[in-house]
């Protein structure tokens, strides 16, 4: 018997065994959740949707009720299509619902079990998490501010330069606004342009985990017997190796450079404390936790912001005038928006909240694992189960948000109060999950979305792009990429000035820097103008003695002391 053909056997008597368990093993007698009816032997594998599987899972939710079962080849899958179910379930009884399913190549192979985001709950995962609430709790959140709003202008002046008139494709600049504050929180530099090194490493290896954490996309993940085929049968064990060591070399190299840069850091933070605590955690995963939380950080924040654009684009039914308006009376033509208008600008708020509704753009849910039998509503939920809080269900629940689900609608976030109060109103928020695994950065992306929206509103009239007979290009509203993270295909916007007062953000924001040597970080290529004094007090105030008790400057070309 060939090789293979053996580990093709040997799988297969693995899984007729592993089926053959699961059906013996003696487990409460009450039902299974209901679900689309299965096959013998390979249950409902050959219904598994082959892509965009929330839209899929949407249906069946209707169909069957806030929770429903699918047996994937012997593994049982459980989608939960209500806030309510997913709160009770994954929040509430957080002890059990918060390990991860294993996924052989992405886990095993190509991270060597070095990502925080695929860890089980044990230890190793609850010190991470613990390193992490550090620098990205909610209050030490707010202290980022300062660097936010100032890349938040750069962005601006990007948009003006390179996509007014007949507009571009914009992805690129609102990427490179959020890299840029990531980059320079967590490791001491800024991000320049698109064609950074450093970004467009990020963004390929974000690119390719996609792909490696695509549920079906390899059987080894099934059976991983499989492993033991030889190189060339196994074409995951080399793409894989070659992702882990791109990773690591690129993970070590910026936090090399973090330690090294001036002024404070996550990276100089985070190490500083595990070598006084003298935590158990070797400076290689030390790199690896880094690069993880770098690459959550770009996906998420930045196609929120891509849909965002499409919303002004393809939603507006008033709602761009409204926030204008807001805009206007609190803010004036003469200044940007900054954080501190927030209360008043609760309609933005109510934007930013049905952004996260209306586009979660982690639709399908980060997968939940239990490795303990549990019930819920009368039925049984098996050990062993992947458990899927399908975001695009659950932000379509018309009981919770009301009616016309599908359309971009602020007004349903708004309170009788909100207008002296600030506060919209207190429904479900979906898009950053549920309990123990609730997304770290969810103060520190807020804050980017909130002066990001609040300030392209301020400055721009967002429009479909021009073609080259100068008609209006379509953009779709809904068109995406499959995968963890659901991106808007590629579309062209235009961004044109509302006023004069936008046509000089240049003059007024002045994050220029001497494109001559644009990898320079000297703050002498940096000037800060008048009008933004008091912004650089204010972060001299922030940073300079506060929290950290280190003096800080803002990377490169912004002395703040
Ligand atoms: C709009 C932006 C973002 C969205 C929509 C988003 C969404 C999510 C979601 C849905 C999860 C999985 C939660 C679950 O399993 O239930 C997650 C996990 C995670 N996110 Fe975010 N995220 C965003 C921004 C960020 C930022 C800015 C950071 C870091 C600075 C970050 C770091 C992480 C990490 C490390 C995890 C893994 C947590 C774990 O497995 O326990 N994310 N995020």
């Amino acid at each position: 018997m060939s090789f293979i053909t053996s580990a093709l056997v040997a799988a297969i008597i693995a899984f007729v065994c592993l089926y053959a368990v699961r059906q013996l093993v003696p487990s409460s007698s009450l039902p299974l959740p209901p679900g689309p009816k299965p096959l013998p032997l390979i249950g409902n594998a050959h219904q598994a949707p082959k892509s965009h599987a929330w839209f899929q899972f949407t249906k069946w939710g209707r169909e069957y009720g806030p929770i429903f079962y699918m047996n994937m080849l012997g593994q049982p899958l459980i989608v939960l299509s209500t806030s309510r179910a997913a709160h009770e379930l994954l929040s509430k009884r957080g002890a059990t619902f918060s390990d991860r399913p294993k996924m052989f190549v992405a886990q095993e192979l190509a991270l060597k079990n070095l990502n925080v985001l695929l860890m089980d709950y044990h230890e190793r995962f609850r010190l991470r998490q613990r390193l992490e609430n550090t620098v990205l709790n909610q209050g030490v959140s707010a202290k980022y501010r300062v660097i936010q709003a100032l890349e938040s202008k750069q962005l601006l002046f990007d948009l003006l330069k390179n996509a007014s008139g007949k507009g571009a494709d914009v992805h690129n600049y609102f990427e490179r606004s959020t890299a840029s504050t990531i980059f320079a929180l967590f490791y001491g530099h800024r991000i320049m342009n698109a064609e950074d090194p450093d970004l467009l490493g990020a963004t390929h290896l974000n690119d390719e985990f996609s792909e490696f954490v695509q549920v079906g996309r390899f059987l080894v993940d099934t059976f991983p017997a499989l492993n033991i085929l030889p190189g060339p049968m196994a074409p995951w064990k080399k793409m894989a190796e070659s992702h882990f060591q791109r990773r690591r070399e690129m993970h070590i190299r910026s936090l090399d450079r973090g330690l090294k840069e001036p002024g404070w850091t996550f990276s100089k933070q985070l190490h500083k404390t595990i070598h006084d605590e003298q935590l158990p955690l070797p400076y290689d995963e030390l790199a690896a936790e880094f690069g993880t939380l770098v690459l959550a950080a770009l996906d998420g924040t930045v196609e929120t912001m891509m849909w965002f654009v499409i919303a002004c684009i393809t939603q507006d039914r008033g709602f761009v005038a409204k926030a204008q308006r807001q805009l206007d009376e609190v803010v004036g033509r003469d200044r940007l928006p900054s954080f501190d208008d927030k209360q008043k600008l609760w309609y933005i708020t109510a934007i930013l909240e049905e952004m996260m509704r209306w586009r979660p753009v982690g639709a399908g849910g980060v997968p939940h694992f239990t490795k303990v039998e549990s019930t819920y509503e009368g039925y049984r939920i098996p050990a062993g189960s992947i458990v899927i809080a399908n975001h695009w269900a659950i932000t379509r629940e018309e009981a919770v948000f009301g009616p016309d689900v599908e359309d971009f609608m602020p007004e349903r976030w708004v309170a009788p109060d909100t207008a002296e109060t600030g506060q919209i109103r207190d429904l479900p928020v979906v898009g950053f999950g549920y309990g123990r695994r609730t997304c770290p950065g969810r103060h520190f992306a807020r804050n980017i979305l909130w002066i990001s929206m609040a300030r392209v509103l301020w400055a721009f009239k967002v429009k479909a792009g021009l073609d080259e007979q100068m008609e209006e290009t379509v953009v779709e509203a809904l068109n995406s990429t499959d995968g963890l993270v659901m991106r808007p295909l590629a579309f062209k916007a235009s961004f044109e000035p509302r006023d004069q007062n936008a046509r000089q953000i240049d003059h007024r924001a002045r994050m220029r820097y001497n494109p001559r040597r644009p990898r320079s970080f000297a703050h002498r290529n940096w000037r800060m103008p008048h009008p933004y004094a008091q912004e650089r007090k204010l972060a001299r105030g922030t940073f300079g003695c506060d929290i950290y008790k280190k003096k800080f400057t803002y990377p490169g070309q912004i002395e703040l002391s």
